[in-house]
Formats: C-alpha cells, sequence, structure tokens
C-alpha cells in the first residue's frame, strides 16, 4: 500500500521502534522506510554514544540487530575516508547523514561475460551514472538493481556522520575495480556493538569496504 506520510519520529530509539514495527512485515515499503528515516531529525545527543573514528579509515558501528531482519548502525567518516566501489549483497540499503555531508557516486556494473573466458587483461570498466552530496539529515536508498556505488567524505576540514540500515543483514559483500571491473568479497566487521568497542576488534582487522 503506498502511504503518504508519516508520524513524527522523537528520536532515535522511537525511530528503532519504528523499523521493528516496519520489518516485522516480510515486505519492505522502501518509501515508507526513506520517510521513517528522514521523519527523524539528527540529534547528536543520542547518537554520540556509538560515534567512534579511527585516524586511518571509517568506522562501522552497530547500533541494532533488528531482531535479525535489519542492521542499523552509525559509520563514522574522517577526513578524506571513503569506502571502495561495493555492491549491497542482495540487499536493500537506506543511508541518512546525521552529520557533515558525504559524496555518493554511482556506478554501473561491469558488463556481463563469464569469468572463465575472461582474458587475463581484459576490462570492463564502470561507468558512473551519477554523482550526489548528502547533507544533514538527508536520506538516499540503493539496492544491487539501482547500480554499485562509492561514498565518501571529502572534506578535509569536516567528519562525517552517517546511518545506515541494511535489510537484510549481511556480512559480506563485493568490491569492484573501477577500471578493471573485476570483483573480490570482502567481508564487513565492526569497530563496536551497541556503543561497546568490540573485543575481538583487531585494529587494523576493521575491515570495510
Ligand atoms: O557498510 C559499509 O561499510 C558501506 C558504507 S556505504 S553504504
Ligand atoms: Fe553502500
Amino acid at each position: 500500500q503506498s502511504v503518504n506520510k508519516v508520524n513524527p519520529i522523537s528520536n532515535l530509539n522511537h525511530l528503532i521502534e519504528e523499523l521493528h514495527r516496519v520489518f516485522k512485515e516480510d515486505h519492505v515499503n522502501v518509501d515508507y522506510v526513506e520517510m521513517v528515516m528522514k521523519a527523524y531529525k539528527s540529534n547528536p545527543r543520542e547518537w554520540k554514544k556509538y560515534a567512534k573514528f579511527d585516524k586511518f579509515k571509517y568506522t562501522r558501528n552497530l547500533v541494532d540487530a533488528g531482531n535479525d531482519k535489519f542492521n542499523l548502525m552509525i559509520l563514522c567518516w574522517g577526513e578524506g575516508h571513503g569506502s571502495s566501489i561495493h555492491d549491497h549483497a542482495d540487499a536493500h540499503c537506506f543511508m541518512k547523514m546525521l552529520d557533515g555531508s558525504l559524496q555518493e557516486t554511482r556506478y554501473t556494473w561491469p558488463e556481463e561475460g563469464n569469468e572463465e573466458q575472461r582474458g587475463e587483461d581484459e576490462e570492463r570498466p564502470l561507468h558512473v551514472m551519477g554523482k550526489s552530496t548528502l547533507k544533514l539529515n538527508d536520506v538516499c536508498y540503493i539496492n544491487d538493481s539501482l547500480g554499485l556505488h562509492r561514498v565518501e567524505n571529502s572534506s578535509y576540514s569536516d567528519r562525517a556522520v552517517s546511518l545506515h540500515l541494511y535489510s537484510p543483514p549481511f556480512n559480506a559483500c563485493s568490491v569492484f575495480n573501477e577500471r578493471t571491473g573485476r570483483k573480490m568479497i570482502s567481508k564487513v566487521t565492526f569497530w563496536s556493538k551497541f556503543g561497546k568497542k568490540d573485543k575481538n576488534i583487531n585494529e587494523d582487522k576493521n575491515q570495510e569496504f
């Protein structure tokens, strides 16, 4: 059913409650989830306990495991930090800006053709489909049928914080080489979970993609 309005979302916990309610259903109403995430207005007091930064790379901090229906996480991007070009493992990906701004570049998938016959140095370059800048409280949605993307904080003076919802949750996705189109599996991990540093996080193992 199409919905044309959502009730105000008063704080982060209320957003999480509403997301649990929505994801109880099997069918994901993407427009409704986007409107719910948009209705939440970022309040650093509510999320700063999850916001842990690393000097060298962006961090992924689990906020809520969504009753196994989704993962909600806060990503912290230091100046100049960016992701690889990646897919979303057949999941829905909703992303909301909580602080600062991020640049998103969308890419085509490498053209088809089975890997076996592929020449050693045959290139299947990705093409840029579009670029956009996400600002405070903006929400964007992607899934594999819409393409690949890279997300980066291109500011050299400001950090950025974003809220990501993946449904269904995944712990690996594919990362792509822009020139050759070759892909690799990349496991993803959490720097912290529920506000606590993940004890088995090995400093240089916090794999992001
Ligand atoms: O989850 C990740 O590490 C990718 C952030 S851009 S959707
Ligand atoms: Fe992504």
